[in-house]
């Protein structure tokens, strides 16, 4: 299967109002596609139809080939909300093993997820007293138990450091590598640049969909939040 992801037409409205206009596009398998925009451009919105948990107005959200929803892809997908998805009052271990539990998994999976987000000496403390950072990396362990298909994370680098970022980043790549699906949300465009493909999205709509370099290219200029500025700019000049 080329695409992991096929969305068309889809319009979302959230409290009477339509927060995704029409939005079609593709997500290819093995690569980690970008999502980005501003704040409230819609990006979780769209996060949420891939997932299928967000009602929809029109339009269609396939995921590895079944209407996005469909019981037997939640084995399928691995999922990391903004907010940390993980029980305070148990240790990074105890909910990495409780996970597992559920796909049916045992200790050894659970503690190399837990090594994969580098909180392997982290291991036995409560969640609750992680830091931010920490808590949202666990939460990405659990994600990652049972090997995914398609994972999808919202804003996985918020408060982690520079360093903790790059690795994250180099673990998205080698999961990309091992034929795993990753769509990634940020609103930071210095990590664009790190992503295979990008979904540019503004006042939901998508106004970008394509590789940083071409994108680049197509904007004449190297700095991708520029080539972004420059995107909305040609917008707004063709429907003054
Ligand atoms: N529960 C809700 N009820 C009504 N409107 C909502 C709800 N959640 C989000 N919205 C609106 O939908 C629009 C898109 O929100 P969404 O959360 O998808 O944006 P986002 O790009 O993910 O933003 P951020 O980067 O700040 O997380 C915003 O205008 C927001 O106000």
């Amino acid at each position: 299967m080329d695409n992991a992801v096929e969305v068309r037409d889809l319009v979302v409205e959230r409290g009477k109002r339509t927060v995704l206009h029409g939005i079609s596009c593709d997500i290819p398998a093995g690569q980690v596609t970008g999502l980005l925009g501003p704040s409230g451009s819609g990006k979780t919105t769209l996060i949420r139809a891939v997932v299928g948990v967000q009602i929809v107005r029109s339009g269609t959200v396939m995921v590895l080939g079944r209407p996005a929803g469909s019981a037997p892809l939640r084995r399928e997908l691995g999922y990391v909300t903004q907010a940390p998805s993980v029980y305070a009052d148990l240790s990074v271990r105890e909910n990495a093993r409780y996970f597992a539990a559920l796909r049916g998994l045992g200790a050894t999976e659970a503690d190399r997820a837990i090594t994969d987000v580098g909180l392997a000496q982290a291991c036995n403390q409560l969640v609750g007293n992680l830091s931010g950072g920490q808590r949202s990396r666990a939460s990405l362990a659990c994600a990652l138990i049972g090997h995914p298909k398609l994972l999808v994370l919202d804003e996985p680098t918020v408060g982690q450091d520079p360093v903790l970022r790059a690795d994250l980043w180099a673990r998205f790549h080698e999961l990309a590598a091992g034929g795993t699906t990753l769509l990634v949300s940020s609103h930071v465009m210095d990590e664009a640049g790190r992503c295979d493909r990008l979904l540019l999205v503004r006042e939901g709509r998508l106004i970008g969909d394509d590789t940083p370099a071409a994108i680049r290219a197509r904007s004449g200029t190297d700095d991708l939040e520029e080539a972004f500025l420059r995107l909305i700019r040609q917008l707004d000049e063709v429907a003054a």
